[in-house]
């Protein structure tokens, strides 16, 4: 048994620098998806716990992963059970992925157990061995529950670790967009995006254009980048130009599509029939340039496909962003807890205590910003009635989250907000503070007191 579901086949033409590999169920089943749409130029492979499931694939390579741990059943939604089963068959993984490999795209569901515990196995193998490696994932919707999001998104902080560039696509828009479709059919459009994703950056190396952009282009853009964005848009007829290139910028699926603040774009346009005029490309162009910010470094290559009839594709990939464009894992806005009673004077009337009026205010503190004193407002400021408020306890405060977050100068900026919300506020910035805030004041200048 042991030895069977050791067993995977090597293809016997030469293997390509480009492999994508799937683990997990989810993984698999993109990476079976794009087997069937038939990608060129890539090698696929599938790694799995679960036997069954890689039993009913066409795809030609596959590694059982945990042959003794799992016996392949599956993980068991145990993340930890889907690395160790990574980790007993690594020597099989390295097999198949030092074969000639420059590029490895890594596709996995994560939330459950192989997929999330495995690929970071698999992205550290990859990163061993040189490999460029990009990794395309899904995040659970909250429909599927707290532990599978948590799950996931310590997935994908590991699998930052290790990776040069991550897209991240939410399932939670599958129910939204899609949610009356069956379950498969709807996965099967995330699917979609895995594959229009590894098929768009493939494509751009193998499909040999006029103007060509090859696999240092690629690894130049990709390389360390942290995140990235894509799409392929197609369009005919007047105005294709602009039209796949919002095609491109819209893909439903993707958490972003703002490609605002990129500092690294990827163009790759490939005409069919009518071949893409050089107007049309100076359009297109100028538009990436307008929607990035004017700071984006434009690498493009055009070429031919037959296949495309009178359309015109274009592939847009951008990274390189100051803050993750992914908002699913943009920090939360962190509220913290004021308690005002240690700082207001005893309450002039007793029928109603400021204590009780102003008991607690809920300040939103987004941690990118650290706290700054505004200059006092010039205008004469509203003066409002802050009804009383029941008594809150303080919220915990949500866990920073890991991946999306670069720069060394924003983390530091970060420690400073951190450092800034533990210091109590001091009281004559208690005023001016709320102003800030909430844009009206609960006490005139010149007194401690609440207003009528
Ligand atoms: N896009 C897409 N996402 C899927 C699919 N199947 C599962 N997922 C997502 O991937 C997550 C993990 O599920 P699986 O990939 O089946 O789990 P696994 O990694 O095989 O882990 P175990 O079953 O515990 O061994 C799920 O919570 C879904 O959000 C699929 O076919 N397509």
């Amino acid at each position: 048994m042991t030895e069977e579901l050791a067993n995977f086949q090597f293809p016997k033409a030469a293997s390509s620098i480009i492999k994508v590999i799937g683990v997990g169920g989810g993984g698999c089943n993109a990476v079976n998806h794009m087997f069937e749409e038939g990608i060129k130029g890539v090698d696929y492979i599938i790694c799995n716990t679960d036997s069954q499931a890689m039993d009913n694939s066409s795809v030609p390579i596959k590694v059982q992963l945990g042959t003794t741990l799992t016996e392949g059943r599956g993980a068991g939604n145990k993340p930890e059970k889907g690395a160790e089963a990574a980790r007993e068959n690594y020597e099989d993984l390295k097999k198949v992925l030092g074969d000639n490999t420059k590029m490895l795209f890594i596709a996995a569901g994560m939330g459950g157990g192989t997929g999330t515990g495995a690929a970071p196995v698999i992205a550290s193998l990859a990163r061993e061995l040189d490999i460029l490696t990009i990794a395309v994932v899904t995040i659970p919707s909250p429909a599927e529950g707290n532990k599978r999001r948590a799950q996931a998104q310590q997935g994908i902080d590991k699998m930052a670790e290790f990776v040069d560039s991550m897209l991240v696509i939410s399932n939670d828009r599958l129910h939204h967009i899609y949610g009356d479709l069956p379950a498969s059919q709807a996965f099967k459009m995330a699917d979609n995006i895995v594959a229009t994703a590894v098929k768009g950056v493939a494509e751009i190396i193998t499909v040999h254009g006029n103007v060509n952009i090859d696999y240092t282009d690629v690894e130049t853009v990709m390389q360390k980048s942290e995140v990235f964005i894509m799409g392929t848009g197609f369009a005919t007829g007047e105005g294709r130009a602009m039209d796949a290139v919002n095609a491109a910028l819209e893909s439903p699926l993707l958490d972003s599509n703002d490609i605002y603040g990129t500092k690294n774009i990827l163009l790759n346009i490939i005409s069919g029939s009518e071949e893409i005029r050089i107007g049309e490309i100076g359009e297109i162009i100028e538009s990436l340039q307008e929607k990035a910010g004017k700071d984006a470094d434009i690498i493009w290559g055009n070429g031919y496909d037959e296949r495309l009839g009178d359309k015109i594709s274009v592939t847009i990939l951008a990274t390189s962003f100051d803050t993750n464009p992914n908002k699913e894992l943009q920090p939360e806005k962190e509220v913290q807890n004021f308690n005002l009673d240690d700082d207001l004077e005893e309450p002039v009337d007793d029928k109603e205590p400021i204590n009780e009026a102003v008991e607690t205010i809920n300040i939103e503190l987004n941690k990118e910003k650290p706290y700054e004193p505004e200059p006092e407002p010039e205008e004469e400021e509203t003066i409002m009635f802050v009804p009383p408020q029941p008594k809150q306890k303080p919220k915990s405060k949500p866990k920073p989250k890991g991946f999306g977050w670069k720069s060394k100068e924003k983390t530091k900026t970060r420690e400073k907000a951190e450092k800034k919300k533990d210091e109590p506020v001091p009281e004559s910035n208690i005023d001016n503070w709320f102003y800030k805030n909430f844009g009206s004041k609960i006490f005139n200048d010149d007194e401690d007191q609440p207003l009528d």
